[in-house]
């Protein structure tokens, strides 16, 4: 199991000012397994990230990542945020080996992995421009890459395309499903897009607002590799409507 968190309950403040944002739910990936989170607006997702990615520490629960009980410690997870961390004064190439070197390797074998990796995703004229050049596309693909190529056994990502336009965010789900099922990590995915959610996962796991509790989970049938024409079946669109209806009851 590549994540169990389990009975998360966190809580904001004290006595009467206290809220409770996240009411005791649990969340698995297996490994290999892609998970997605959709629920509604300031139903905790990223409070239940930073919890996982061991930046926030919850009030009851446990966090186990890649077998090990992490509750409260970083460093064991690989994160892609909405908008760009890339480091702005390094080149494509030199942000994602700054993060190889810094996760062990050495640096030969880090500037060939890198090579390689950009010229697979198609960036490898880019490898020696700065990050400021690259379309919004670009460079969540160059952060994407950065957390693949990281060797922690979880990644998060988080909305990783939510900043992006219509277009362009349809290209990168396509995208990011090839590079995935070539690589098969374990990720964990929130988003708000219920059609990008079942596009992707294997699994889906819808939230409840505040305090979030899991409402369903829903196994995703639909046969890898996933092709765009997925979006008009109606086994597909049913199962969107499903979790519609889940996600709009008071
Ligand atoms: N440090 C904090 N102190 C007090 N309340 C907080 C804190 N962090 C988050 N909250 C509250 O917790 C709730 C959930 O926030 P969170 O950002 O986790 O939701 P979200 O589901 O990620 O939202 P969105 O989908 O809009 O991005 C919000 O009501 C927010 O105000």
């Amino acid at each position: 199991m590549a994540l169990k968190a389990e009975r998360i309950r966190k809580r904001f403040g004290n006595g009467d000012a206290a809220k409770e944002v996240l009411g005791g739910l649990s969340v698995s990936v297996g490994k290999g397994e892609f998970v997605s989170i959709v629920g509604p607006s300031g139903s905790g997702k990223t409070t239940l990230f930073k919890i996982i990615g061991g930046l926030e520490p919850p009030t009851e629960g446990e966090v186990w990542i890649g077998g090990k009980k992490t509750t409260g410690e970083r460093g064991h997870i690989s994160y892609v945020p909405q908008q760009s961390a890339l480091l702005p004064w390094r080149t494509v190439a030199g942000n994602i080996e700054l993060s190889l070197t810094i996760s062990g390797l050495d640096r030969r074998t880090a500037k060939r992995e890198t090579k390689e990796w950009l010229a697979r995703i198609g960036l490898g004229e880019y490898a020696d421009a700065y990050p400021h050049v690259l379309s919004g596309g670009m460079t969540q693909r160059v952060s994407f890459l950065r957390a693949l190529l990281a060797p922690q056994p979880l990644m998060l990502l988080d909305e990783p395309f939510g900043a992006l336009d219509a277009l362009t965010r349809l290209q990168m789900q396509q995208w990011l499903t090839s590079i995935w099922e070539e690589s098969r990590r374990s990720v964990l995915l929130v988003t708000h897009s219920i059609e990008e959610a079942l596009y992707l996962s294997d699994r889906v796991i819808v939230l409840s607002a505040s305090p979030a509790a899991v409402l369903e989970e829903f196994a995703v049938p639909f046969p890898r590799p996933r092709r765009e024409a997925l979006w008009t079946e109606p086994a597909f669109n049913a199962m969107k409507q499903r979790i519609y209806e889940l996600l709009r009851q008071p």
